[in-house]
């Protein structure tokens, strides 16, 4: 789980929603959040599950900038902090609860619904009957409602949903999956889940197996990812770095803001767009050393060590390079930030959140690929 930082990085991306056309008018006939097009009328109503975690709040920003504040309903079972409930709704949702699911659904008269409720990969590890409820039991109940109540739900996967028998560089839209951990086995779940009920009962499913998201708006916590985020706190505070993977674990990457346009985009992309219901998404791929050299451009007294643990493992069947050539071509994604933009948007916002900005390493000015 993260803890939500006084910085808010997404701000930029909201700007950017908010620069797009208010949200057009829908024909008569359409239900509100299934049109096609964006020849809707109505914005969408949507439930964010988890919303507390690392990708939460920047979408519900975004989502708040794009359809209105209070048509985004964030949802977790964390006690907020005065700012998340002062920037819209927030209510208390627990995963497990169906009939709590329900009510909020009717009561909000939800339309989408974005479930982010998971433990991550190494918290997923050290309890594995909680992930198994969490993300397995959890995931029946959304699915359940989304068909009772005909929402477009979007569930997130992974790179952890392949395993070592799995191709990894590159990693394919379609190959092996064969993950080794309790996170990846719920996550091939969930794909397969959602793909069997838009089959069977038109689900409209969808889903994007993100790589290590980065942001600098949450502490790190919980994934096999996270050293990605953790070395840039380490870097703007205390100048010294010790990282649980080895130097040449390569492994994909994503800054935030390509993250959560991501899934906007692949929420409003045309149904007769979608050739799969899951697509690998991604923006880069590095190892340990080359991101301590690219943070050094910012920090070059930053001292590191390396003492390997148990995600090692984790890292070690998981994909290097992911070919997310699928959705670039059927829904035309494309990442914007690539490693040294994201260092510089990363070391500018941190030192700003923990005050030590003074030398900063120049303009927030993004080079983008
Ligand atoms: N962050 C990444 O790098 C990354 C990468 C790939 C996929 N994803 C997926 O995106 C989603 C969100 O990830 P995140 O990084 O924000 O995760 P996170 O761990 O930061 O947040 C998960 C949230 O789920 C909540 N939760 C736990 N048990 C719950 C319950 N019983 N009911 C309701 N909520 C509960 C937690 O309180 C937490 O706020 C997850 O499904 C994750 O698998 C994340
Ligand atoms: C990759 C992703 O699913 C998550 N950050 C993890 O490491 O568990």
């Amino acid at each position: 789980m993260s803890v939500a930082l006084h910085s808010s990085p997404c701000a930029r991306l909201c700007a950017r929603a908010l620069s797009m056309p208010v949200q057009q008018r829908r024909t008569m006939s359409s239900r509100r959040g299934f049109a096609d097009s964006q020849q809707e009328q109505e914005p969408p109503r949507i439930l964010i599950t988890g919303g507390l975690g690392q990708l939460g709040t920047g979408l519900a920003k975004l989502m708040r900038a794009r359809y209105g504040r209070d048509n985004v309903i964030l949802s977790d079972i964390i006690k907020p902090e005065r700012e998340i409930v002062e920037a819209g709704p927030y209510v208390f949702a627990d995963i497990l609860d169906f009939k709590n699911l329900q009510e909020i659904v009717v009561t909000y008269r939800i339309d989408w619904l974005v479930h982010f409720s998971a433990l991550l990969s190494a918290v997923g590890e050290d309890n594995v009957p909680l992930a198994i409820r969490v993300n397995i039991e959890g995931l029946h109940n959304v699915m359940e409602l989304a068909k009772q109540y005909k929402l477009k739900i979007f569930v997130p996967s992974t790179i952890g949903a392949f395993g070592p028998t799995s191709p990894r560089n590159p990693t394919p839209n379609l190959t092996i999956q064969r993950p080794e951990t309790i996170y990846g086995v719920s996550k091939v779940h969930a794909e397969l889940l959602g793909e069997y009920y838009h089959k069977k009962f038109g689900l409209d499913f969808r889903c994007l197996r993100f790589p290590g998201v980065i942001s600098s708006d949450t502490a790190p916590g919980g994934g096999t990812t996270d050293y990605a985020v953790q070395i840039f706190h380490d870097a703007v505070t205390t100048g010294k770095f010790s990282c649980y993977l080895r130097p040449d674990s390569r492994l994909p990457m994503m800054y935030i803001d390509d993250t959560l346009r991501a899934l906007w985009e692949i929420m409003v992309a045309p149904e007769s767009q979608l050739r799969s219901r899951t697509y690998n998404v991604t923006a880069m791929s590095f190892s340990p050393e080359e991101l301590v050299r690219a943070v050094r451009e910012h920090v070059p007294q930053l001292e590191v060590t390396y003492r390997p643990d148990s995600r090692q493992q984790i890292a070690d069947a998981w994909p290097q390079v992911f070919d997310d050539s699928c959705a670039r071509e059927d829904w035309g994604w494309r990442h914007r930030y690539d490693l040294p933009a994201m260092c510089k948007l990363m070391i500018n916002d941190l030192k700003a959140a923990y005050g030590t900005d003074a030398g900063s390493s120049g303009s927030t000015g993004e080079s983008r690929t």
